[in-house]
């Protein structure tokens, strides 16, 4: 893996503390501009000797979704998974160019993944709860990174399941197997799990793909919700869904960055042709 620029995991300034008692943070005001998250600056990436990112630059905002859209295998996933380093599960996977989180280089070797893991969580397309109870499933996380009490630990683990606004269906059963829920409460229990490890980030690929109507509405305000404290970064196929809940859009198509801007722009007057010819459905 190469990176521009070498920085120690020491270096990392976003706070990674848990959110136990922070439901009564100020939240940021949902318009106007804000800072930036991360920072991709001249990106590319690559699997083997196959490019499958070019020359990306793009600006993620802080507490606000970013949604990346375009045809399958533009590279949306591939961007999404180099943000939380999961791509160093590829032995043929490497990248290279700017991408920051404030002043820590998430690319550098000696950045602490198991800790960009914690400041950067991911949910997947398919809920993927572990063979736990629902409780066990909030507290993981909380139980190999923090020292908390049992008091505290039962707190975290309402408050996460209420942030994720699975609570009332769950309060009555924490105890019983996750699997047991409906894939719309598997995944607003998967969203609970990432964040009770505290995140600054939160990135979803395609979170509602395999969610019935009811449950994707759900999941898409929760997303709306969660903006107001966490940056999100959203991959999805579905452009209602884009235009819905996400503030900024960027659109991918071969591998490159066409355009990014924010989403009213993006799906009304796009600059680019492609952006505007897959908007409307004309490909892709
Ligand atoms: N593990 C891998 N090994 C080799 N090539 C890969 C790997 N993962 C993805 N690719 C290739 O990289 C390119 C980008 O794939 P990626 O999954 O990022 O696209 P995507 O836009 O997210 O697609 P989709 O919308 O279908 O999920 C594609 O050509 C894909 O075949």
């Amino acid at each position: 893996m190469h990176s521009n620029t070498e920085t120690s995991a020491d270096n990392m300034s976003i706070s990674s503390s848990p959110r136990v008692m922070t439901s009564s943070m100020p939240h940021a005001e949902s318009e106007g501009p804000t800072e930036t998250m991360i920072r991709i600056e001249g990106f590319n990436a690559w699997y083997g000797d196959f490019q499958a990112l070019h020359d990306l630059s793009l600006h993620i905002p802080k507490n606000r979704v970013t949604a990346f859209i375009g045809p399958s295998g533009c590279g949306k996933s591939t961007l999404l998974r180099w943000i939380n380093r999961m791509n160093d599960i590829v032995p043929s996977a490497h990248a290279r160019g700017t991408l920051t989180m404030g002043e820590l280089d998430i690319l550098a070797k000696s950045t602490d993944v198991v800790r960009l893991r914690r400041q950067i969580g991911i949910v997947f397309q398919k809920p993927n709860p572990f063979p736990k109870s629902i409780y066990d499933n909030v507290a993981f996380g909380p139980r190999l990174h923090m020292k908390l009490t049992k008091n505290q630990l039962d707190e975290l683990v309402q408050w996460s399941l209420e942030k994720a606004a699975v609570w009332d269906e769950v309060k009555n059963r924490l105890h019983s197997p996750a699997m047991g829920l409906s894939g719309g409460q598997q995944q607003r229990l998967c969203i609970a799990r990432a964040i009770a490890v505290g995140p600054d980030v939160l990135l979803m690929d395609e979170p509602c793909s395999a969610l019935d109507p009811a449950s994707t509405l759900a999941i898409e305000d929760l997303i709306f919700e969660l903006r107001q404290q966490y940056t999100i970064v959203m991959v999805t196929h579905n452009m209602q869904q884009a235009s819905r809940c996400s503030d900024q859009t960027a659109f991918f198509y071969n591998g490159k960055l066409v355009e990014s801007g924010d989403t009213e722009t993006i799906f009304t007057k796009p600059q680019e042709k492609q952006t505007d010819d897959y908007v409307r459905g004309r490909f892709g």
